[in-house]
Parts: C-alpha cells; structure tokens; sequence
C-alpha cells in the first residue's frame, strides 16, 4: 500500500543516508548486503514494541514487519496500539503501581506476538514531559521500575531501553516524521513544513529555516544540526517544558509548583464563573475554579495566560510569513472540539482561527483530559499569518 512504501522509503533513506547522532531507535532493522543467490520462498516476520510514556498516558505500539526477500528492507505490515490513563508520572510516589501499567500493556504485546517470537523482539520505553517534569529521584524509581518489569519479561531487553528522551530529540524526530510522511524528505530539499507538537506537559515547535537570520538570532541551543543524505540541516528546534496544555492551564491557576495543594483553591477567569473541579496531573491534585464573585471571558483570560509565556517564548520572525506548519496532538484535538476541523480528515486552520473561537467562547474546553484519539490522527495543518 501507499503508506507501506514509505514506510519502507523511511527505513531506507534513514539507515543508508541519516546520522542522526544516535537519535534513532538502534533496533531499526537493516538490510545486509548479499551477494549468495537467494533463497527460494524467504521470508521473515518480526516484531518491535515501543512505549511513548506520555504526562497523561502511556501508549504501546506494537509494529509487526515483512521482510520477504534478504536483499530487501523489511516492510511494516502492522501496527498494534493500545493507551492507558493516567501517565507514568501520575504514579511519582507509588512507581510499583505505575510498573503494573507497564505490565498489563505487555500483556497485550504477548497476545498479538507469537511466543516464538518473543525473545528477539525488542522493547524500548522512551519517556516525555511527564516525567522531564518530576524531582529527578521520582523519574528514576519509576524507570528502574519500568526497567525490571521488562527485564522480567520474556522480550528482548536493549541497552538503554527505559530512559527519557529530551525535548530537542522529540521535537526532531516529529519533524522527520512529518516531513518524510508528507513527502518532503529527500537530498537537498528545501520545502519542508514545520511541526507543532502540544502535549499535556511540553509543546514543540520545529522548522528548517529559509533565512540565515533566523539560525543566527536564535538562541544557540535552539538549533540542532542533523546529518541526512550526506548533508547538515539546521533545524530551529525547541521543547517548552512546562507549557504543554495541562502543565500551562496548571501555570495559568498559580497551580503548578504551589504549595498548600490540600486547602487552597487556585481561581482563574479562564474559568466559568460557577466552576469548581478537582484536577489530577503529575501525581497530584489541585483544587480549581472560576472566580464567583469576579469575571469569567477572553480578555482577563488572555491577560493571565500571557503571565505565564511572557518572556519565556522566542518569536522567530521568520514564521510571521505564510510558513506552513503541521499541528497534532492537543492542537488538533482542541481545533476538533472548537469546530475548526474535521475529526476524521483533520484540516488546516490559520492561528487566527483559534483566536475567534476563543473570543466567541463556544467552547468553553474546561476538562483537562478530554478525549484521547487513538493511534495515527490526521494533523491540523497551520498557515501561519
Ligand atoms: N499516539 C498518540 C499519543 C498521544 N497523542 C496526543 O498527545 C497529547 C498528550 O500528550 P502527552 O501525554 O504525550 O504529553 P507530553 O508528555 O508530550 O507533554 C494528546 O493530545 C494526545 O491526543 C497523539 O496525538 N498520538
């Protein structure tokens, strides 16, 4: 199918031409040379399971690959996904029950892999903001936790499985998703489009810029240099910890970092009036509500949340133009519930857009974890203007 052959490309272009400084997932299959004659009726099936333990969730995918011919690279036949809520970092001071998330999806990697199989399947669990976010101790009793569990089951246990990724990584690695998924990747291309990623407790933004400017007047640590097709792309990258949308919203309140979670009540004009709702995120949880006695609308709201992004966000000039920019995760799920896009198709918005709509307040969004969509969602591309 179409997405088998570019799934097929991708492994191709990356293993052949990329060095991407070990940013990849080392047990990404690759195809030996051969020059014995070839076997009559080859053909190999094998699996690979990958955890994305996200701050509102930890998702497994189970990817099952072809490979019919030595010569061949192996094409992805299958995938397999299954989310469970709340993330790994909800269980920061009990990681022995957050391992037993990790236990009841390997449950579900043992009924879709045959037995067989399992020894040579590797396991990888790569984790973001949620536990970026923790005291350093905590993130790592819940790795070392997660770490046992697979070393307890009967897959195969890389170096290195169980680790955090760091946001510079994450937001790379969208980019190269999106880009090589829109067709896009490819030696010496220029017109590639930018990724937006809004998690629950990290927002990305990724682009290869047009403008020499841009890479100069970025801070330096916003830059990270890729090697593809035998040459070096910039790409501005940077991974806001703190202001994906949960984190933000908590930010918002006066919420996030607070003491006196048990007794204080954190108020916000984001919020109705008549609101009043306890929220869970990181392992704790923090009262809420709108401001009863006070005003509720756009205005004030948008007053509190600029407290909290003021001076932190780098604005590159660059994007003000007709870049084009790809949006998933809670923008997309956010421009579906506005009306923006179409749920199934998605579609494409401008910034603007989001604007209106919050100033019309139709959708007064005050659950922190609305639906999830599952697996692939088609994203919400953004004109920027
Ligand atoms: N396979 C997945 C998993 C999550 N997501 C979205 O990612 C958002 C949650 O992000 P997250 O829990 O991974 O949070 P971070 O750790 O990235 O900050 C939600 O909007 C999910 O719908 C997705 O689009 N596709």
């Amino acid at each position: 199918t179409y997405y088998n052959h570019h799934i097929y490309n991708r492994y191709r272009a990356l293993n052949h031409h990329a060095n991407m400084d070990n940013q990849l997932p080392p047990e990404v299959p690759v195809a030996k040379e051969e020059v014995a004659p070839r076997p009559v009726n080859f053909s190999r099936t094998f699996y690979g399971i990958m955890f994305d333990a996200g701050s509102t969730g930890t998702r497994i995918h189970i990817y099952k690959f072809i490979q019919k011919d030595p010569v061949e690279l192996p094409v992805l036949d299958n995938e397999m996904y299954h989310a469970v809520k709340p993330g790994l970092s909800a269980y920061a001071d009990m990681p022995a029950m957050g391992g037993e998330t990790i236990r009841q999806l390997l449950k579900v990697a043992k009924k879709t892999i045959p037995k067989e199989q399992w020894i040579q399947t590797p396991v990888v669990l790569k984790a973001t903001a949620g536990l970026r976010l923790l005291p350093q101790e905590k993130a790592k009793a819940l790795l070392d936790e997660v770490k046992e569990i697979f070393d307890d089951s009967p897959f195969f246990v890389p170096n290195n499985s169980v680790t955090i990724m760091n946001g510079t990584n994450e937001g790379v690695l969208a980019w190269v998703t999106v880009n090589f998924l829109t067709g896009h990747l490819y030696a010496k291309t220029k017109r590639t489009v930018g990724i937006l990623d809004l998690g629950g407790g990290s927002t990305q933004i990724t682009f290869l810029p047009r403008l020499k400017k841009t890479v100069l007047t970025a801070p330096e640590d916003y830059i990270a240099r890729i090697n593809m097709f035998n040459s070096t792309f910039e790409l501005y990258t940077h991974s806001y910890l703190g202001n994906g949308l949960i984190a933000a919203r908590l930010a918002t309140l006066g919420a996030l970092g607070a003491d006196g979670l048990d007794w204080k009540v954190f108020r916000s004009s984001c919020l109705p009036k008549k609101f009043r709702e306890d929220w869970s995120f990181g392992g704790l949880t923090y009262k809420v509500s709108g401001i009863p006695d006070g005003f509720a609308g756009y205005k004030l709201c948008y007053q509190e949340v600029l407290r909290v992004v003021k001076g932190i966000v780098h604005q590159p000039f660059e994007v003000k133009g007709s870049s084009i920019f790809y949006a998933f995760s809670y923008y997309y799920d956010r421009a579906v519930e506005s009306g923006l896009i179409d749920g199934s198709r998605g579609g494409t918005v401008e910034v603007r857009d989001f604007k209106k709509r919050a100033k019309e307040g139709k959708t007064l969004d005050v659950l922190p974890f609305s639906k999830e969509h599952s697996g692939q969602s088609p994203a919400a591309h953004i004109a920027q203007t």
